[in-house]
């Protein structure tokens, strides 16, 4: 039993005070975790895109003020009344997509969504008592995608907890919490890639370069990177690209350029930027009859997409996915175990390690377009 148990703890967080502010690392209050709760001691967190696009204010489920952060790992501080499957000592990642295990969403093998802790984690508060577990001088402060992982401790729901392998490094596998699973499992998961396939990524972020290691794990002969930066296609070899393409070189539409590259299209395309736009080139660029496209960047409230019926209509797929299609409490350790066995980078993903205090700095990295993966330790 920790000497804080059943106490509120005082400690640092970044708040997020309104849209386009930087964070301000002060002193929040974090209660107790209630039944079904657990609350968390984050050892480490990253800085995801996502992260940004909702203090950018493009979140059409953005509330302010409140604590962002949802790529971390830490470790149980206590537990709240009725959670049995982890306790106070264990190592975990909180998960954004939770996994009750129980609604119709988990009970299906069709989809990860899950329906149970949704409509509050989107609402910013806790699903028990519709609040939030953190305040500042006594004032709420939202919670962020049921983790907000940029505070010393955390309240999430013991649905989004999952444990780890004590084994685990957590300065490394807290990236398993978001950008990497995503892109591996868009390929294995929602696209299901097969040996041989052809395959284009638009974007080579870590989203980008993960989808690129999930596509040559798979067996893909052709993985063309295609991305704006072209001091990204170096970095891009290491992770399984076989080609790129800076659409910034080429008149024509990019989607043209790959057609024609690759003898009618590609067997999948994987849009990793977030841009409408390139929504379409990804989906225009697969081959007529079966390609697929596999929309995983996050666009701004209020953008929507398009493109002719006739894509669909002669045999073209476009579909989305969300954490990789992953199910998070049972494949998150899953994946940690893969990393532990060397059968999966995350190391390679980490461009940045700077103290928690610098949080600021690190987002201004993230639009650097030099850094992948930035990790804060929280200790510093
Ligand atoms: N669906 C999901 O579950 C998840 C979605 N995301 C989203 O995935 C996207 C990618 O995330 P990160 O890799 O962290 O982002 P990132 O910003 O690190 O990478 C984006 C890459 O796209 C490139 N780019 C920008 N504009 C471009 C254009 N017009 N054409 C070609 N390339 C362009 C940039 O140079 C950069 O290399 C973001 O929108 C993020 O919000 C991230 C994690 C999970
Ligand atoms: N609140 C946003 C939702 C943006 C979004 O699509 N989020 C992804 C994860 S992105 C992580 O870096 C996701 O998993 N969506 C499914 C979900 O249940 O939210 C908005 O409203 O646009
Ligand atoms: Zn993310
Ligand atoms: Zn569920």
């Amino acid at each position: 039993m920790s000497s804080t148990e059943g106490k509120t703890i005082t400690c640092r967080a970044a708040v997020a005070w309104g849209p386009k502010k930087p964070l301000s690392v002060e002193t929040v209050e974090v209660a107790p975790p209630q039944a079904g709760e657990v609350r968390v001691k984050i050892t480490h967190t990253a800085i995801c895109h996502t992260d940004a696009y909702t203090l950018d204010g493009l979140d059409a489920e953005g509330l302010f003020p409140c604590i962002l952060g949802h790529e971390a790992a830490g470790i149980v501080e206590s537990v709240g009344e009725g959670v049995t499957e982890v306790q106070p000592g264990d190592k975990v990642i909180p998960c954004y997509q939770a996994e009750c295990r129980e609604c119709k969403f988990c009970l299906s093998n069709k989809t990860n969504l899950c329906g149970k802790v949704r409509p509050a984690t989107g609402n910013g508060v806790m699903l028990s008592d519709r609040k939030s577990r953190f305040s500042v001088n006594g004032k709420p402060i939202y919670h962020f995608m049921g983790t907000s992982t940029f505070s010393e401790y955390t309240v999430v729901h013991a649905v989004s907890v999952a444990k780890l392998n004590p084994a685990a490094p957590l300065e490394k596998v807290c990236l398993l919490g978001c950008g990497i699973p995503t892109g591996l499992g868009a390929v294995w998961n929602t696209a299901k890639v097969e040996s041989g396939s052809t395959v284009a990524i638009f974007g080579l972020g870590s989203v980008g370069l993960a989808v690129a290691e999930g596509a040559k794990a798979a067996g893909a002969t052709e993985i063309i990177g295609v991305d704006i930066n072209p001091d990204k296609f170096e970095l891009a070899k290491n992770f399984g690209c076989t080609k790129f393409i800076n659409p910034k070189d080429h008149k024509e539409p990019i989607q043209q350029v790959i057609v024609d590259m690759t003898d009618g299209g590609v067997d999948y395309s994987f849009e990793c930027v977030g841009n409408v736009d390139l929504m379409r080139s990804a989906l225009e660029c697969c081959h007529k009859g079966w390609g697929t496209s596999v929309i995983v960047g996050v666009a701004a409230a209020g953008k929507e997409i398009s493109t002719r019926p006739f894509q669909l209509v002669t045999g073209r797929v476009w579909k989305g996915t969300a954490f990789g299609g992953f199910k998070s409490r049972s494949q998150v350790p899953q994946l940690v175990e893969k990393y532990l066995n060397k059968e999966i980078k995350v190391d390679e993903y980490i461009t940045h390690n700077l103290p928690f205090s610098k949080i600021n700095e690190g987002f201004d990295l993230l639009h650097g377009g030099t850094c992948l993966r930035c990790v804060l330790h929280m200790d510093q």
